[in-house]
Parts: structure tokens; C-alpha cells; sequence
């Protein structure tokens, strides 16, 4: 059963919350998620696992990025509730059609959540009854197949090599179940057809279900957009088997601009000698291949300006119909409301961009989805370019996750360190030369102002002078400093200036470490 289903919004205003299932959570697993989840820039994830004690949750959300509204709703996470998506998205399509900025209450809403609820439990049902049947039917055709002897092929689309054995046939199924819903447009479709299969399928499967659930279709609908062959893909490896070419070399055209003159015919040459000779050919379009990936280098540095046109690209089948003018235009204004296609050409080169500046794959990969998730349905301004807007929105994440979510305040803090017994730690690290030193002397001879007694360590156990210049600081300031001259090992020293700091009674250590080079510098 539903937990809670609560709507509100960016700003934190609760605008609606589902009397009828009571607030008798146990913990805070709304302010946990908006905490870890959604203010550290995860809220691409697709869900988000809350333990209390006597109680686990799983939350799932959606976002009305227009209107500012966060949709978030829990369930027990033993349940598995494959409906929450589909009420998530009939509620936030309800609720939206109602969302007024300055009405507060929302009673009447109460009614229409009960409908929809209803309603979403009733599809799920029938979903789920028509999987079963769907899957039944396919296991029949598959345990005929192995009775004949026969390969199943072109189910999956790893090119048909599955073949109809006993361990096979499942997947065989999952696939092509899932693929046929996924062509359906039926987002719900995927759910069930994963539930039916696996408790269609015994005990040994149940685990597999919870592991793939709602989530492993989600991932591999993500992959199928990714692959760039997408749902037409799809089709033809489900219903037959897919024909490549080899042979067929795929070269870029040359853009053609729409306002651009039409060229006279300058190349003479007789297409039928190019194909007679085989040579030519061959150095020919290699030479042409070079150049063109020379272009995308090119332009994807230049600040993805491309981004947009292709974006532009995808989303006109038919460019001769749109003029100068509308193309361009278009390409400034994007569209009226940003998709998740639209996005991804400037999130790839972002996400690039930040792998380029040391930040790990999988960390750059999360921050991309958050930006989408936070971006996907919002109105674009005029005049504003869709990558732009990316950057924008990445940088206001980047923002929210570096700034610090309590005020510091370190003499205060200090104190707090100081009833505990224990010394106040600051570390000073940064880039080579940036004055790190220099500021612990600073920040040291502000402190004792304070009445706060402090000690230096030096840890810059690398820099040759590192020691003694600080020694030289300690000197003039007359602050203890403790030190292990060179080549020890920074942690080990700063650990024991810890120790000796608790021993004489100092307030503070100060810590001073080794510059590390700019690989870490910001996007
Ligand atoms: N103008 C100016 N110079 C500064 C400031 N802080 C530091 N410096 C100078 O910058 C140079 C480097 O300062 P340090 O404090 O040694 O820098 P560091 O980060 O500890 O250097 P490493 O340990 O080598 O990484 C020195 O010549 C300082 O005098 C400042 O606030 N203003």
C-alpha cells in the first residue's frame, strides 16, 4: 500500500498531502530524500531507498518543472508497487491543471487522488493479467520451438543468436516483452510484463525481479535511446533479423545553409572514373573521413555551439519546410517546453567537459541526469539557447552542492570542540602557491585575538622550505608548531600534532599541507 503521496513546492511549501493514508511515517524520509537526494543534485536517480528503524521505504518522485512542483511518493519497499509511476504522472498532470501560485489549500484534490489511485491500480491489474497471457503464450511457442529442435532466433537484439534452451528462454521473453511495450508507448506496460514474468517464473526469478523491477526497464529504455538506432531498431531486430552492410562506409554530408547561394557545378570530374578506380576511391574518402572528425573536435570545443543546430536537426524531419528566418529563430528561441532528447547533445559535452576536469565518470554521469530531471518540461525563455540553459542549470547545481548547508562559525564551533575535550581541526589545501601558509598565518593571528590558543603542523612534508617558512611564522606569531621535517608521511603528522594539540591543551590546530597541481580546477 501507498505510505504517502505529498506535493509541493521548489521552495518547500507543502500544497497537498493524502489525509487518507495518515502521516504515520516512521523517521523523515522526506527530508531525508530532499536533503541527500534531491539538494546533492541525485534526483535523476530513479529511486531513492529510505531505512528507519521498524520501516523501509522507497520514495519515487516526478517534477513539474514549469510550475516549480515536486510530486514525491512512499511506499514500503517490500511491496513493490509498479503503479506509483503511472500515479505519479496522472497526479502531477492533474494537479497542474489546478496549481494556481497563490491558492494555498487544495481540499478538493483529495476526491480526484482517490479516482486516480483507483485508477492507476485498475490499469496495473489489467496490465498485469494481459502480461501473464502474453507470457504464457510465449512460453508455449518456446517450449514448442525446443520441442522441434529449433533456434528461436531474432527475439533479441544481440543479432538472434539466443537460442530456445531451458536457461535461455526467459530472457528470450523479458526482451521481447519488454521491447513490444516499450514500442507500445505504454509506460506502464514494462512494469507489469517484468512482474508477470517473474513470478510466472517461480521462485529462483523473484530475486531477479526486485534486482530489475521497474528500474532495469528504465535502463533499458535508456539504453535503447542511446544507442541511436532507437525504437525503429528495435522493431526490425524484434521481427526479423537486422541487415548491415559492412561494406557501406557512412560519411558525413556537407551542411547545406539555408540562406546559402546555390553553387554553380565546380567539380568536372566523371563519377564513373572515381568508380572504376579503387585507389582513388579509398585515399579519397579516408582523406574526407579526417577532415570531418577534425570538424567535430573542432566544434565540440567550441562551446557546443553545434549542440543546438543538431538538436534543431533532430527535431525537424523536414528542414526545406522551415525558412531562413524560422530555423533561426528556432535555433535561438529552442522549443517551447525542453525534452529530454533536446537536452542530451548539451549534456554529453557537459558531462565530457567535466570528465576532462578529473571528475569521475560516474559522478559527472549523476549530476547530468540531475540537470535533466531539474530542466525536462520547463518552458525555455526567449532568446535563450538550449545549451545555455544546460549551463546555466549546471552551474546552479554546482553551486548548491558546494555551498555549505550550515552557517560556519568558527569560534563558536571551536568552543563546541573545546567542551568536548577535543582540539578544533583546520586543514588549508588548495593549489601550489595559492597562499595557503601565508593564510594559516593570518587565520592564526585572528584566532589568538579571539583569546583561542592554537597550534601550527606543518604537513607540507614535500615543498623544500615548506617547514621553515612556517616555522618562521610561528616564530613571529609565538605559536607552538609542530613538525617532522621532510619526506614523512602528511597524515601520520597531522594525526600526531592532533594527539599533542589534545596532550598541551590547545584549542586549534592549524594544518598546513603540500599544493596539489590544477587538474582539480572548476568547469
Ligand atoms: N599579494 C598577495 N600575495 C600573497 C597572499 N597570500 C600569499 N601571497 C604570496 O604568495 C606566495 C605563495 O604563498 P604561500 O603562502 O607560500 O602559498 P602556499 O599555497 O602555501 O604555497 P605552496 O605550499 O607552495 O603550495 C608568497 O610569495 C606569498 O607572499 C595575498 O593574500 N596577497
Amino acid at each position: 500500500m501507498l505510505e504517502q503521496l505529498l506535493i509541493f513546492t521548489r521552495g518547500g511549501l507543502i500544497l497537498w498531502t493524502c489525509k487518507e493514508l495518515g502521516n504515520a511515517l516512521k523517521g523523515s524520509p522526506i527530508d531525508t530524500l530532499i536533503r541527500s537526494c534531491l539538494l546533492e543534485e541525485r534526483s535523476g536517480d530513479l529511486s531513492y531507498n529510505y531505512d528507519a528503524p521498524g520501516a523501509a521505504y522507497t520514495l519515487k518522485w516526478t517534477f513539474n518543472n514549469d510550475l516549480g512542483l515536486i510530486f514525491v511518493a512512499v511506499y514500503q519497499r517490500i511491496l513493490h508497487l509498479f503503479y506509483v509511476d503511472d500515479l505519479l504522472a496522472t497526479v502531477k498532470r492533474e494537479f497542474s491543471q489546478v496549481y494556481d501560485p497563490k491558492r494555498m489549500e487544495y481540499y478538493d484534490f483529495d476526491d480526484v487522488f482517490r479516482q486516480l489511485q483507483k485508477e492507476a491500480e485498475a490499469r496495473a491489474e489489467e496490465l498485469k493479467k494481459s502480461s501473464k497471457l502474453q507470457f504464457g503464450g510465449n512460453r508455449q511457442t518456446n517450449i514448442q520451438s525446443k520441442k522441434q529442435g529449433q533456434a528461436v532466433i531474432g527475439r533479441r537484439s544481440d543479432g538472434g543468436n539466443q537460442k530456445s534452451n531451458g536457461s535461455d528462454k526467459d530472457g528470450g521473453d523479458k526482451d521481447s516483452i519488454v521491447s513490444r511495450k516499450l514500442l507500445n508507448g505504454n509506460s506502464n506496460g514494462h512494469q507489469n510484463g517484468i512482474e508477470t514474468y517473474a513470478t510466472g517464473d517461480g521462485k529462483g526469478k523473484e530475486n531477479r525481479e526486485s534486482e530489475a523491477g521497474a528500474f532495469d526497464v528504465n535502463k533499458l529504455q535508456k539504453k535503447l535511446r542511446s544507442k541511436g538506432g532507437k525504437k525503429t531498431d528495435t522493431t526490425t531486430i524484434t521481427n526479423k533479423a537486422p541487415k548491415v552492410d559492412s561494406n557501406k562506409k557512412i560519411t558525413k554530408k556537407n551542411r547545406v545553409w539555408d540562406d546559402a547561394p546555390t553553387q554553380p557545378k565546380l567539380d568536372f570530374t566523371d563519377p564513373t572514373d572515381e568508380r572504376g578506380d579503387d585507389n582513388y576511391e579509398v585515399v579519397a574518402t579516408d582523406h574526407g573521413k579526417s577532415m570531418m572528425d577534425k570538424e567535430e573536435i573542432i566544434s565540440s570545443d567550441d562551446e557546443s555551439e553545434d549542440e543546438d543546430e543538431e538538436v534543431g536537426q533532430d527535431n525537424k524531419p523536414n528542414p526545406k519546410k522551415t525558412g531562413w528566418f524560422s530555423s533561426m529563430f528556432q535555433s535561438i528561441t529552442g522549443k517551447a517546453n525542453l525534452e529530454k532528447a533536446d537536452l542530451e547533445p548539451a549534456l554529453k559535452a557537459l558531462k565530457d567537459r567535466l570528465m576532462t576536469k578529473n571528475v569521475a565518470e560516474e559522478i559527472a554521469e549523476k549530476l547530468c541526469e540531475s540537470v535533466a530531471a531539474s530542466l525536462e518540461g520547463k518552458k525555455m525563455g526567449s532568446f535563450t539557447r538550449i545549451s545555455s540553459t544546460v549551463k546555466t542549470a549546471m552551474e546552479e547545481a554546482l553551486v548548491r552542492i558546494l555551498t555549505p548547508k550550515r552557517s560556519i562559525d568558527i569560534l563558536r564551533d571551536v568552543h563546541a570542540a573545546k567542551e568536548q575535550g577535543k582540539p578544533y581541526v583546520v586543514v588549508f589545501v588548495g593549489v601550489n602557491g595559492v597562499g595557503k601558509s601565508t593564510n594559516l598565518a593570518k587565520v592564526a593571528y585572528w584566532l589568538q585575538q579571539h583569546k583561542v590558543s592554537v597550534m601550527m603542523a606543518a604537513c607540507d612534508t614535500f615543498r623544500s622550505g615548506a617547514v621553515e617558512q612556517l616555522r618562521t611564522h610561528a616564530r613571529r606569531l609565538n605559536i607552538p608548531i609542530f613538525e617532522k621535517g621532510y619526506e614523512k608521511d602528511p597524515a601520520v603528522v597531522a594525526k600526531e600534532a592532533i594527539q599533542e594539540a589534545a596532550r598541551n591543551g590547545s584549542d586549534v590546530v592549524l594544518v598546513d599541507t603540500a599544493g596539489r597541481m590544477q587538474v582539480w580546477s572548476c568547469v
